[in-house]
């Protein structure tokens, strides 16, 4: 089993991220990691923060020589932005007469649609900086690092991720377009919204634009796809062994996630049957489905067809145009708490979708496969497949990743 955790505050010293239960000799290179934690970044619509602030990343456990020893990883990413946080976050009890007047004022008018007021309710503050410390989605650079480390065991075993845009607001790529795949990933990354159709992604920069304009912000739905799964990861005997109960549960546990989809998801349910489901036919090389509107499970396994996920977004709380709110200082009604913020984050949300998805895949491949080393799990994997009855195998055609 894969364990992880992390910890850190948007503007403390640093995230850390501990991973636990990864086989040893899995390439993670330094350069590997920093790319995604880059990628995350990255965005049509973020906010100035991700232009001046770095993500200083050091392994401090787990990996040497460029390889993982089966002990736990550790990461830790700096936050550049520290030096002007450090007597606002500080550890250690301050005088609160000598904070920054800025910074350092109690943050009173609670922003409708973030954690602030049930922050305070729930943990007992008189002001919001404790809550929107840590419910910031600045801690998904730390998810996104582990993810990468994921990401690499998952690549070992011939299993690729990526993840684009479906939809900014209103504009939404056109229903049956062409899926991107593995290859496609290096033009995912350069386009503004991380979106695979060019005329659509025009259209969402105008939508990010006009809602710029009328300080206002934008959420929207993104897509994982997984390529090369194997048949039967996760199971039907019990609900918390489902693959796509676990993919909901990551998926929803992202900073601003509303909405999850397996495959089609909703509008499944707005088909008849004889419409909704993948039929299946015999080939040469073994049994392929017709369609792909299940998402690559059924009974809570991975198929062997490519898994798509879908994850929906609001748009950010911290509306410039800001929204009505109550001053718990003085009592009476106020506007909420703003500095600065993204318009739009659907992109990076995004590739944390995708390093959430990784890190299900990579538990839900170590549950079945096991091994203490990559070697292991590899032989595992392929004994597997090669014992699955020719009569039953999957053609190649449902995913051509996965080849058997
Ligand atoms: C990548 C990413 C970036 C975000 N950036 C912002 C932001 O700049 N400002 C903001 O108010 N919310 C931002 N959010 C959303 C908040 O984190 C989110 O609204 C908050 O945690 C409450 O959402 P919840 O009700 O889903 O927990 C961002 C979310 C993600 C995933
Ligand atoms: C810092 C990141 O995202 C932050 C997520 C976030 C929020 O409320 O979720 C609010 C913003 O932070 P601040 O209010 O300090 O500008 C974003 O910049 C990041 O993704 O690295």
């Amino acid at each position: 089993m894969l364990r992880w955790l992390t910890a850190g505050e948007s503007h403390g010293p640093e995230l850390v991220a501990i991973l636990e239960g990864l086989p040893a000799g899995v390439p993670v290179s330094m350069a590997g990691i920093r790319a995604d934690l880059h990628r995350r970044t990255l965005g049509y619509g973020r906010g100035a923060r991700q232009k001046f602030e770095q993500d200083e990343l050091t392994i401090s456990g787990g990996v040497r020589f460029g390889l993982t020893m089966g002990s736990p990883i550790a990461l830790r990413i700096g936050n550049t932005e520290w030096p002007r946080w450090v007597e606002v976050m500080s550890a250690e009890p301050v005088d609160p007469e000598s904070l920054p007047k800025g910074r350092g004022a109690p943050l009173t008018r609670p922003r409708p649609g973030h954690a602030d007021l049930v922050g305070m309710q729930k943990y007992g503050f008189d002001e919001s900086r404790n809550v929107l410390e840590r419910a910031s989605a600045r801690e998904t650079a730390a998810r996104v690092a582990l993810g990468a480390v994921a990401r690499s065991f998952l690549g070992e075993l011939g299993i690729r991720l990526l993840a684009h845009t479906l939809s900014i607001g209103s504009v939404r790529v056109p229903e049956g377009s062409a899926l991107p795949g593995p290859a496609d990933v290096e033009a995912l990354d350069a386009d503004p919204l991380r979106c695979f159709d060019a005329a659509t992604s025009a259209l969402m920069v105008a939508e990010v634009d006009a809602a710029h304009e009328d300080g206002d912000t934008l959420g929207g739905v993104v897509e994982v796809l997984a390529y090369g799964v194997p048949p039967g990861l996760g199971s039907y005997t019990h609900w918390d062994r489902r693959l796509d109960s676990q993919l909901a549960a990551a998926l929803m546990g992202i900073q601003a996630i509303k909405g999850v989809e397996v495959g089609d998801g909703f509008l499944t349910a707005t088909r008849r049957g004889s419409e909704a489901h993948d039929e299946l036919f015999q080939t040469d090389d073994g049994i392929a489905r017709s369609s792909d509107r299940a998402g690559g499970t059924e009974g809570g396994m991975s198929t062997g067809t490519v898994l798509r996920v879908r994850a929906g977004m609001k748009p950010i709380s911290t509306v410039p145009h800001a929204l009505r709110t109550v001053d718990i200082a003085g009592g009476g009604p106020a506007e909420a708490h703003h500095q600065r913020s993204d318009v739009c984050a659907v992109p990076a949300a995004g590739v944390v979708a995708e390093a959430m998805v990784a890190l299900v895949l990579a538990n839900a491949v170590l549950e079945k496969f096991g091994g203490d080393s990559i070697v292991e799990t590899r032989r595992n994997l392929d004994g597997y497949l090669a014992a699955i009855p020719g009569n039953l195998r999957t053609s190649a055609a449902s995913d051509p990743l996965l080849g058997s």
